[in-house]
């Protein structure tokens, strides 16, 4: 059974690496770390990286990385991913020590065809994180729209050990889920949708003043706000989502529900109506998750 520790960081492609690093940076409220040729680590946590920026033809999500609970689970959840069929590769030392973490491997979900990185002992900075503009407290989760949304569902809860949080629909058409036994309401969403797409990734802000007071600074930067401020039903948490540099959405999410590893409630099927999403009555803008392409590389090339 995969046990996680967190979701830690994605990697994104930019069409302008100064100006998305300088955003990420001064506006979402992530910490510079390290920029190596055309590839910019970011960090909102005393991790190394939760965020790396990587110069590219187009933008898109390149790949999603969880770190496991515990080093001594690598080499189970390799053999695990194996013989599950999804041809998982180990990362070389020269790939593990750019990255900073150690035994680190990567697979291709096979329905969308996302990268995802399974890796254990990031490097700690020694210094803590200091958020730069928004008091951003984590990397808190990723969403993707999907046509082939029950076999994700399937993969997600029987091969990769996700629990569903709540779900919505009468024929299931979103599922909010967690990366067992991470506490978090989800770190991962999907939803039902006419292409595989990343939604939006989302932080937690540390208070609502701290969302509050965004609305005002991303008013400030000319940042378009795609929807809210609102009260998310399913989580419980106060959300504000705008678009980065390559109409990326992101999301501020503050005071989400948390799971204990044993004796969690059920998940609740929910009502797919606007209120659901937001119980004080707002509407998404027209850009809201327009863009977030899933980047296919070939596995062993990436960084070789
Ligand atoms: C994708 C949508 C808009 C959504 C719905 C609910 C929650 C939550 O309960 O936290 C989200 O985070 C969402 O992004
Ligand atoms: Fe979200």
């Amino acid at each position: 059974m995969i046990r996680y520790k967190k979701l830690g960081y994605v990697v994104l492609s930019v069409t302008d690496l100064n100006k998305s690093t300088d955003f990420y940076e001064n506006v979402v409220g992530m910490q510079f770390v390290e920029r190596e040729n055309e590839t910019v680590y970011l960090r909102s946590s005393r991790d190394h990286h939760n965020l790396i920026l990587e110069q590219g033809p187009e933008a898109g999500l390149k790949r999603v990385a969880f770190e496991l609970e515990k080093a001594s689970q690598f080499q189970g959840v390799f053999d695990y991913l194996t013989e599950q069929g999804l041809n998982p590769v180990e990362l070389s030392k020269k790939e593990t020590q750019a990255l900073a973490q150690g035994r680190t491997l990567r697979f291709k979900d096979p329905i969308i065809g996302v990268t995802y990185e399974f890796y254990v002992e990031m490097m700690q900075m020694g210094l803590p994180f200091v958020p730069k503009q928004a008091k951003i407290t984590r990397f808190l989760h990723v969403v993707y729209d999907t046509n082939r949304f029950d076999e994700l569902l399937d993969f997600y809860t029987n091969v990769l050990n996700f629990v569903v949080s709540d779900f919505s629909g009468r024929e299931v058409a979103w599922a909010w889920l967690r990366a067992f036994p991470t506490p978090y309401h989800h770190n991962l969403a999907i939803t039902k949708g006419p292409e595989n797409k990343l939604n939006h990734l989302a932080y937690q802000a540390e208070s609502v003043d701290d969302i509050g007071i965004q609305v005002n600074k991303l008013n400030d930067n000319n940042v378009p706000i795609l929807f809210g401020p609102g009260r998310h039903h399913p989580s419980g948490s106060i959300f504000l989502y705008f678009a980065d540099p390559d109409g990326l959405t992101l999301e501020y999410s503050q005071g989400m529900e948390e799971f204990p590893e044993e004796n969690a409630r059920e998940p609740r099927r929910l009502e797919p109506s606007k209120e659901t999403i937001d119980e004080w009555g707002g509407s998404p803008k027209p850009d809201f998750a327009k863009y977030g392409k899933i980047i296919e590389e070939d596995l062993v090339k990436i960084n070789n």
